[in-house]
C-alpha cells in the first residue's frame, strides 16, 4: 500500500511538480493525495489540478489568529488521512500544536545548507555575506523555524557575479532532484525521526555528505 501525501504550498510549485512527476514512477513510495494551498491565485493549484489531484485553499487571511488557522488546517489535512506531510514552499510558520500533531512524518524544504539563513531571502543573504557555496536542505519539521534534524542536503557554487534569482535558479535545480528522493525514503521508512535525529534505516548518520550538482 502506497503511502498518502498531502503537499502545502504557498506559490508556484516547481517542488510539488518534481514529486509529482516522482510518484508517477511504479515503485514510488507514496501518492499525492491532496495539495492545501494557503494561497488562492498561485500556478502550483494549476499543477495539482492538471494531475488531477484533489486541492483546497485555506487562506490565513480568513482567521483571527495563527492558532485558529493552524487548528482549521489540521483539520483540512486529517481529512484526506496522510501519512506524511511536505512542506513545499508553504510560506507560514507553524505553531507548535500544529507541529506536535504532525511531527515526525513533516518535512520542508529549506533553500539554504541549515543551519545557515534560516527564514526568508536566503539567497541574498549568501551573496551579502560573500559566500562560495550556498544549497538546499531537507529537514524534519520541528517548533522551532527551520531548526529541525537535517535529511539531506544539496550544495551548489555561488558565483562572485550572483545575482539572487541566478542563484534561486541553481538551487532550484537540486531541489528539484533531492526533494521528490527524500519523500520517498520517509514513505519507504528509509528515514524517520526520533526526538531531534533523523534516522537512516535506524541509524544516525551526521549529514556530511552533499549531493553534488550534477
Ligand atoms: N514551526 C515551523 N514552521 C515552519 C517551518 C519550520 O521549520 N518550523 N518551516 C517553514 C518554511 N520556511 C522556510 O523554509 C519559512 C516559511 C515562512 C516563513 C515566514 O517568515 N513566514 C511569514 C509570512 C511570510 C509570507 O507570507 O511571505 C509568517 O508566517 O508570518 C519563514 C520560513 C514553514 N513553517
Ligand atoms: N522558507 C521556505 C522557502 O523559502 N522555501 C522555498 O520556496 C521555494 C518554493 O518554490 P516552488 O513553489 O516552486 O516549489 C523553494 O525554493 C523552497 O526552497
Amino acid at each position: 500500500m502506497r503511502s498518502r501525501i498531502v503537499v502545502l504550498i504557498s506559490g508556484g510549485g516547481t517542488n510539488l511538480q518534481a514529486i509529482i512527476d516522482a510518484s508517477k514512477q511504479d515503485n514510488y513510495g507514496g501518492d499525492i493525495v491532496a495539495v492545501v494551498s494557503n494561497k488562492a491565485d498561485v500556478y502550483g493549484l494549476t499543477r495539482a489540478q492538471d494531475a488531477e489531484i484533489p486541492t483546497s485553499v485555506l487562506s490565513h487571511k480568513d482567521f483571527d489568529s495563527r492558532e485558529e488557522y493552524d487548528s482549521a488546517l489540521i483539520t483540512e489535512i486529517n481529512n484526506y488521512q496522510p501519512d506524511l506531510i511536505v512542506l513545499a514552499g508553504f510560506m507560514r510558520i507553524l505553531t507548535a500544536k500544529f507541529v506536535q500533531k504532525f511531527q515526525g512524518r513533516l518535512i520542508n524544504i529549506h533553500p539554504s545548507l541549515l543551519p545557515k539563513y534560516q527564514g526568508l531571502h536566503t539567497h541574498q543573504r549568501a551573496i551579502d555575506a560573500g559566500d562560495t557555496e550556498h544549497g538546499v536542505s531537507v529537514h524534519f519539521v520541528t517548533e522551532e523555524l527551520d531548526g529541525g534534524p537535517v535529511i539531506l542536503q544539496a550544495k551548489v557554487p555561488v558565483f562572485p557575479e550572483d545575482t539572487a534569482d541566478e542563484l534561486a535558479l541553481r538551487v532550484h535545480q537540486q531541489e528539484h532532484r533531492i526533494y521528490p528522493m527524500v519523500v520517498n525514503w520517509c514513505c519507504t521508512k528509509r528515514v524517520t525521526m526520533v526526538k531531534e535525529s533523523a534516522l537512516f534505516d535506524g541509524v544516525i548518520l551526521p549529514v556530511s555528505g552533499y549531493a553534488s550538482e550534477e
